[in-house]
């Protein structure tokens, strides 16, 4: 099977391009995939398909490390465009990428920076899915490590926000596996931990769902930017600095889209028997 290793600020990913034969992937095929010793290494899968909306170039799925289907991957479509584009497939500046949730917008300037249409957040508690009795800025979650005040937002995907005052020694694994798999979180949650620099500038780690801490996480900058922002901490465009490189995170308020710009790039080709 032909892969293409493509990374973003550190979050990699493998690129299967089953846009003119379908591929069915089990969850142990992904996890070897995804395996940096028996398989090729990466933090998610990225399958290519033929689109099926008409407005779409492409649809994309996307697999975590542990074989997990989700909903979307801000530094996948930005790695997904990129690889349509370096294979032909499009010609660009602007690709549309379909997902389960609709189709992203994603355009690539002529100095490789790729920017995301990434959508509005989605707040309401049944949506995330986050339980709460209402929607609420901030909720007290009960975990076994003690409460913590979380924000809760879907960026199709669900990340929980915590506001810290230093990111150096935040508990991420402690907090980042309890919260990460608490009950209140049905389909679990990646959860990030934000240290607001200024209202223009904040530091995040990210601890993914089915993976663990990653260098990067596009949907997790979208999420902190918009928790940071109802918590009356942000203004509307933030530098986002992740261990793994920064990332622009653009939101104003309500239905507006989140727009987030950052690199994209393909490491190498190869092949696999799987
Ligand atoms: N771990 C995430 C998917 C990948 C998100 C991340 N790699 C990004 O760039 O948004 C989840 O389970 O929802």
């Amino acid at each position: 099977m032909r892969f293409t290793k493509m990374e973003a600020l550190g979050n990699d990913f493998v690129v299967l391009n089953a846009m003119q034969q379908p591929l069915k992937l089990s969850a142990e095929q992904i996890k070897l995939l995804s395996d940096r010793r028996r398989g090729v290494g990466c933090d998610q899968v990225l399958l290519a398909e033929a689109a099926r909306d008409v407005g779409a170039d492409v649809r994309y799925r996307i697999f975590n490390a542990d074989g997990s289907e989700v909903e979307h991957c801000g530094n996948g479509v930005r790695c997904l465009a990129r690889f349509l584009v370096n294979e032909g497939i499009v010609s660009g500046p602007r690709i549309y990428v379909e997902t389960g949730l609709g189709i992203n917008v994603v355009e690539i300037a002529r100095d490789g920076k790729v920017t995301v249409d990434m959508g509005a957040p989605l707040l309401k508690p049944e949506m995330i899915p986050f339980r709460a009795s209402a929607q609420e800025v901030t909720y007290n979650l009960e975990t076994t490590s003690g409460s913590v005040d979380i924000s809760a937002v879907s960026m199709g995907n669900p990340h929980a926000v915590l506001v810290v005052d230093d990111i150096a020694t935040a508990p991420v694994h402690e907090l980042g596996t309890v919260i990460g798999a608490h009950p209140r979180f049905p389909n679990r949650t990646n959860v990030g931990f934000m240290q607001v620099k200024s209202r223009d500038s904040v530091m995040l780690r990210v601890y993914e769902r089915g993976v663990g801490e990653t260098p990067a996480c596009g949907t997790g900058a979208c999420a902190a930017v918009v928790a940071g922002r109802l918590r009356g901490l942000l203004d509307s465009t933030v530098n986002v600095e992740l261990p793994g490189g920064q990332l622009e995170i653009g939101w104003r308020a309500d239905s507006e889209p989140v727009m987030m710009t950052g690199p994209a790039r393909a490491v190498f080709h190869g092949e696999i028997n799987i």
